[in-house]
């Protein structure tokens, strides 16, 4: 699985197993919203671990800025990208079919020890996780963050609209 321009591909969005892709898919959207190059592909810490030293290790020098991780259940996938490469790595717990209603994947990725961070979101919020990595972007990129602005308007006016409605 591999999708996206990812020839020059700013983001990186991993996950566990393919069966994580329907909550991992809403990161691609954002991406994809924003006009943001990324790939997509299935990495485990855990059933790949050479995969996985090797592309946190070459992500960098083939130009990412951000990874993305998203893993169920025992979620070492984020974690341990984060302790090999030096890019800023987001976490996404995935709810996986057996999980323990998604705890063990959240704690799993949220309590890293000191000086490896993932910066976490909330369970299945993919798409949160593609909106932070479009922010890191727009701070090296007046264009991002022009549109960054125009998204969050539009939140905006929506829930005032909303609000009008209810008051109307
Ligand atoms: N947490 C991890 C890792 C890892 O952290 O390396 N590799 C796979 N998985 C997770 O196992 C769950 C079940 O996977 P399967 O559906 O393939 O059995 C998925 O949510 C995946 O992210």
């Amino acid at each position: 699985m591999s999708q996206g321009n990812s020839s020059s591909a700013l983001v990186g969005i991993i996950m566990g197993s393919k069966s994580d892709l329907p909550v991992m898919q809403d990161a691609a959207d954002v991406l994809k919203e924003f006009g943001i190059n990324y790939e997509i592909t299935v990495v485990s810490a855990h059933r790949t671990p050479e995969r996985m030293f090797n592309y946190a290790k070459e992500a960098q020098g083939r130009g990412l800025k951000v990874i993305i991780a998203g893993a169920g259940g025992a979620a070492h996938l984020p974690g341990m990208v984060a302790s090999i490469t030096t890019l800023p790595v987001i976490g996404v717990p995935v709810k996986s079919s057996n999980s323990i209603d998604g705890w063990d994947s959240i704690l799993s990725i949220l309590q890293m020890p000191n000086g490896i961070p993932v910066a976490t979101v909330a369970l299945n919020a993919a798409k949160n996780a593609g909106l932070l990595a479009t922010q890191i972007l727009a701070t090296a990129d007046e264009s991002l963050t022009v549109k960054m602005q125009a998204y969050k308007d539009e939140l905006r006016r929506k829930v005032e609209e909303s609000a009008d409605s209810l008051e109307a």
